[in-house]
């Protein structure tokens, strides 16, 4: 008999420590190959912990692809749980996105300033 494991306890495999995805049914642990997985390890982490069928099956991953995942394979899903919502390991917060923009811009301005400070003072 193969394990069975629940949304919740799948959920919790949701980074690059533990990754595990659910594809028709079956439970993956793709952990040691998000760095060879050619499609990029982001494109998986976005599913980590989640069930991620349609993306796999809209990509048509060839037979190749199919061996990988027999590989990977750990367990079946609890289909009587709940699905439930799953925080992304790889997405950047909005927040963390503006903060990085605003470094910039501190960045371009400090560089603005010194530039017209050595003009103003080399005329
Ligand atoms: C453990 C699960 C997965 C395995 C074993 C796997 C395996 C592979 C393999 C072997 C390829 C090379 C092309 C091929 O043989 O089909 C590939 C390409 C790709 N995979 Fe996956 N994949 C997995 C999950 C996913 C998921 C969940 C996505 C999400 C959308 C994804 C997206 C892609 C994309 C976009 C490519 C194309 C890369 C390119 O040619 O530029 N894969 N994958």
């Amino acid at each position: 008999m193969s394990k069975v494991y629940t949304y919740q306890e799948i959920a919790e495999h949701n980074t690059t420590e533990s990754c595990w995805i659910v594809i028709d049914g079956k439970v993956y642990d793709t952990t040691k190959f998000l760095d060879e997985h050619p499609g990029g390890d982001e494109i998986i982490l976005d599913l980590a912990g989640q069930d991620a069928t349609e993306s796999f099956e809209d990509i048509g991953h060839s037979d190749e692809a199919l061996k990988i995942l027999k590989k990977l394979y750990i367990g079946d899903l609890d289909k009587t749980s709940k699905p439930v919502e799953v925080v992304s390991a790889s997405s950047t917060t909005s927040e963390e996105a503006w903060q990085g923009n605003a470094n910039l811009v501190m960045i371009i301005a400090a560089l603005f300033f010194a530039v017209a400070y050595y003009i103003a003072n080399n005329k």
